[in-house]
């Protein structure tokens, strides 16, 4: 068996939108733009922003701090492993397995945090799941200074992009802001050795997913790897943009635009001989927002049905951000020890 089949296409299919035009500050040159990104968002899921206001060379020092962090000796990564953890914050191992034998672990290795909080803050106090301090290697002290700092700009960006989603479907700018009161945001820090086009395709870089928060950016090196499922059904890459983030809509935005903005299925493979690096930044509504239509897809009938997988939400009912994210989490790493909140 070799490695499962792709298609290469240029960038293009995927489009790119330049935000350098919002620093005019033009009402119209906003509209546009939000527009495109709805278009994006509805037809593929998935689209580029370059001239987003965060430097490439700051991208470019996270990338560095997150190869030193990979480089550390196994045993240190390891006393920081997401399973020591109950609030789904640490090192994943490569390969680590989730509770569905079917879903054979990753081919990669990952280092997550979430919003750092302090010990008595009123949530941690209350025991809140999910909330609570990240786990830090000892001997970097950078990369959590580095994570700290990109994540507060990073939620920042998001405020952007999240009235930018409304505006595009007509709606009021704060329709999503409003349920990123105390957001879960996280950052996750990736690793990917090359791929042998002989392997066996058991193991691949990220397995097919959705990602479950309202939308994500991604910043990648210039390896490639990423692949999405794109409407015709054929997997296809999305290759490097230097200094560009690569967003792409999760479960919740899919579900408060009733299908409108599509969740679309995307893959890691590394087939390029080099390690690669990558960042998500998964923008995360607050523990306790509802998510639930907030309008009506006229086309909701004709739309094909989406294929399903382990991440996919059905949406069939209110369920709130926690409830989403602990079964989630619970679903996909078993052996860490959140606690469903609907248990
Ligand atoms: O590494 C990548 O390019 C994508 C990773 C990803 O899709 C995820 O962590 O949800
Ligand atoms: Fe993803």
């Amino acid at each position: 068996m070799a490695l499962p089949e792709f298609k290469k296409v240029f960038a293009h299919e995927v489009p790119v939108i330049d935000l350098s035009v919002l620093q005019s500050g033009d009402p119209a040159a906003y509209r546009d733009i939000a527009h495109r990104i709805a278009e994006a968002s509805h037809s593929i899921g998935f689209f580029y922003v370059v001239n987003h206001g965060m430097p490439a060379s700051r991208i470019d020092a996270m990338f560095d701090v997150a190869k030193r962090f990979f480089a550390l000796p196994l045993e240190e990564k390891m006393a920081i492993r997401l399973a020591l953890s109950d609030k789904y914050r640490g090192y994943l191992p490569f390969k680590m397995m989730g509770a569905d034998p079917s879903l054979k672990g990753n081919l990669h290795e990952a280092f997550q945090i979430h919003t750092e909080l302090p010990p008595d803050h009123p949530a941690v106090l209350a025991g809140k799941p999910l909330h609570g301090a990240n786990q830090w290697p000892a001997s970097l002290p950078e990369l959590k200074t580095e994570m700290l700092a990109y994540f507060r700009d990073m939620s920042v960006l998001s405020q952007t992009f999240l009235r930018m989603f409304a505006v595009g479907l007509d709606l009021p700018p704060d329709s999503f802001t409003r349920y990123f009161q105390s957001p879960m945001m996280q950052l996750r820090i990736m690793h990917y050795p090359p791929q042998e086009p002989t392997e066996s395709g058991d193991h691949l870089g990220t397995r097919p997913h959705t990602d479950s928060g309202a939308f994500t950016f991604l910043a990648q090196d210039e390896v490639g790897g990423l692949e999405i499922l794109s409407p015709a059904g054929d997997w296809i890459t999305v290759p490097p943009l230097r200094g560009s983030f690569v967003i792409n809509i999760g479960e919740m935005m899919k579900i408060w635009t009733d299908g409108m903005y599509a969740a679309t299925p995307h893959r890691v493979i590394n087939r390029y001989g080099l390690e690669r690096y990558s960042m998500p930044f998964f923008a995360t509504p607050d523990f306790d927002a509802v998510i639930t239509p907030l309008l009506s897809n006229p086309d909701r009938d004709k739309a094909a049905e989406p294929p399903k997988f382990a991440t996919s939400v059905a949406g069939d009912r209110p369920i709130t951000c926690g409830e989403i994210l602990t079964y989630l989490y619970g679903r996909i790493w078993p052996s860490t020890k959140v606690q469903r909140v609907d248990a």
